[in-house]
């Protein structure tokens, strides 16, 4: 097997349902669920990055339905996890079983100052290609974050606000790709973090999505090598990526989307090295923590 490959944290929809509203998507959808849709959907995601990547599944836990997006589950650079610590209390219950899992997974957790919340790879997207960790906040995640993960992870932060509900994770809005290259929405972000964005990232390499294709979650896409997977995107976007090189696999998760969450929140990457190939480290400790058996 390609030792090369990405690893992905998924959690099964076992006990998946929209039964509290915490964000607007949520509104109109609880108890209107179908989780054997949902399981289909889940399942067919699974076996398609399957075929590009490794995939680890953590076991699911009646009584908090989002721990399917493991996404928010915490940050993992390297051989750490800077643990999430939720806003909302109808998520803070995840919080013990992802510390749980991570520590017997061989990660060290790092944790943020008790009460400031943190929601892990939901608000915080490595760009590889710029050794850049983009942090989202002004909805989840508090912007006092943004120092002390530089200080925790030693790597370069760059904290952009998010203004529109509906876009209220980073993941939800923007996504880095492969080669630096990045899909985002520029009006879920408020002037200054558009222009920062714009300062950061080459024309070339950034594609300003539709409206449309933002609220079907085009954005909140996983990316493994050449390969792009996301709920839906227009054939425009699907030329813009096609042109850049990647191939797109678009899978229906309406089911998730009724939660706020699509491709991307469902998955954690666990192989996140600490520092892109070629890059000087400040720090000794390069390692990975070995790899769980696939599923
Ligand atoms: N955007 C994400 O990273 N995750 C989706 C989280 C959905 C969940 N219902 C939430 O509002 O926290």
């Amino acid at each position: 097997m390609n030792q090369h490959r990405d690893i992905f944290l998924m959690c099964a929809p076992e006990y998946f349902e929209v039964s509290y509203i915490i964000n607007p998507w949520m509104e109109g959808n609880v108890a209107h669920g179908n989780r054997a849709n949902a399981q289909g959907q889940w399942q067919a995601l699974m076996h398609a990055l399957q075929q590009v990547a490794q995939v680890e599944c953590m076991p699911a836990v009646a009584g908090v339905p989002d721990m399917v997006f493991t996404a928010n589950g915490g940050l993992l650079l390297g051989d750490q996890v800077v643990l999430s610590s939720f806003l909302h209390v109808q998520r803070q219950a995840e919080e013990a079983h992802f510390a749980a899992w991570f520590a017997a997974r061989g990660l060290r957790v790092l944790h943020m100052p008790h009460a400031l919340p943190f929601e892990g790879a939901g608000d915080a997207l490595l760009d590889r290609a710029a050794d850049l960790l983009w942090f989202g906040h002004g909805h989840r995640s508090d912007a006092a974050c943004a120092p002390l993960l530089a200080e925790l992870l030693d790597i370069e932060v760059q904290a952009v606000k998010l203004v529109d509900p509906r876009f209220y994770h980073l993941d939800t809005c923007f996504c880095p790709l492969q080669g630096g290259y990045l899909l985002y929405y520029p009006d879920a972000f408020d002037t200054a973090a558009q222009a920062c964005i714009a300062a950061r990232v080459p024309l070339e390499k950034r594609c300003a999505v539709s409206r449309e294709d933002a609220l079907n979650f085009a954005c909140n896409a996983v990316n493994s090598g050449e390969h792009v997977f996301l709920n839906h995107a227009s054939p425009a976007l699907i030329a813009q990526l096609q042109q850049w090189g990647f191939r797109v696999h678009q899978l229906a998760l309406t089911e998730f989307m009724k939660a706020g969450g699509a491709a991307k929140c469902l998955t954690l990457k666990m192989n996140e090295p600490r520092r892109k190939a070629g890059m000087p480290t400040r720090l000794s400790d390069d390692s990975l923590p070995a790899a769980a058996p696939a599923v």
